[in-house]
């Protein structure tokens, strides 16, 4: 399957949407329904969700879907390590525009704390991870324009540890080159076991950032091709 003129390994299943409204809609109807599927068949569903600058509409769109969200668990794939309240803060983001109506019964659970230093949050936060059912039903990813994904930043101090299959950490504290500096983000054998997968992708920037990436094999320098090598559904648009 191809995205634009992009080959997809054959795991790796592409749909192209006409413009960010259209790409925020399909995916709101995408994890709905496998939160529901999730919820008939365990009674409970789990969502881990990406911040930046790209998903609102998405939140938006999903939080007015309808299901049972009294049992949905939401979670992080990585936060910036500042209070909620600060406009970076992606547990802000997604209090603001996903935890809203029905949507708000769901059960939260963030990775930010004041604690005294960044690898002090990242601990609590691996603790708080513990109450997180495994795997995750629904995991959304977004990537950065240097082939980051959650806060997994390629020239990261704790990169290597965080990309072990066999990493014992839930969460680690991590380095982006952007402010804010300070990021706490999941590890990947959380992140890889997701039930469900899906990558948003919105530019053409990012197109050829996720063609460079499927050009070669080495994850520390493109974190994002350590989830091309699963199951995976990527959503793009202009
Ligand atoms: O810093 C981050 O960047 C990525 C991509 O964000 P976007 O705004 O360019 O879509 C995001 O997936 C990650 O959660 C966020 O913390």
């Amino acid at each position: 399957m191809a995205i634009s003129n992009i080959n997809l390994p054959e795991q790796v299943i592409g749909f192209s949407l006409n413009n960010p409204a259209q790409l925020a809609g399909e995916l709101a109807v995408t994890v709905a329904n496998a939160l529901r599927s999730a919820i008939d068949a365990r009674g409970v569903a789990t969502l881990v969700v990406s911040g930046g600058r790209s998903p609102v509409a998405f939140f938006e769109r999903l939080a007015s879907q309808a299901l049972d969200w009294s049992k949905v668990v939401v979670s992080l794939a990585d936060e910036r390590w500042v209070p909620v309240s600060h406009p970076d803060s992606n547990e802000g983001l997604v209090r603001r525009h996903l935890l809203q109506g029905e949507a708000a019964r769901a059960r939260f659970i963030g990775l930010y704390s004041a604690a005294a230093s960044l690898d002090e949050a990242a601990r609590l936060a691996d603790q708080a991870l513990a109450e997180l059912p495994l795997p995750f039903d629904v995991l959304v990813l977004g990537m950065g324009e240097d082939g980051h994904t959650a806060s997994l930043f390629p020239t990261s101090p704790n990169l290597e540890a965080a990309l072990s299959p066999e990493c014992p950490q839930r969460c680690l504290a991590m380095l982006a080159p952007t402010v804010p500096h300070q990021r706490l983000s999941l590890t990947l054998p959380m992140l890889e076991g997701a039930r469900l997968s899906l990558l948003a992708l919105q530019g053409q920037g990012k197109l050829a950032t996720l063609a460079d990436a499927l050009a070669g094999e080495d994850a520390a320098q493109m974190p994002i091709r350590a989830f091309l090598r699963r199951s995976l559904e990527i959503y793009w648009c202009p």
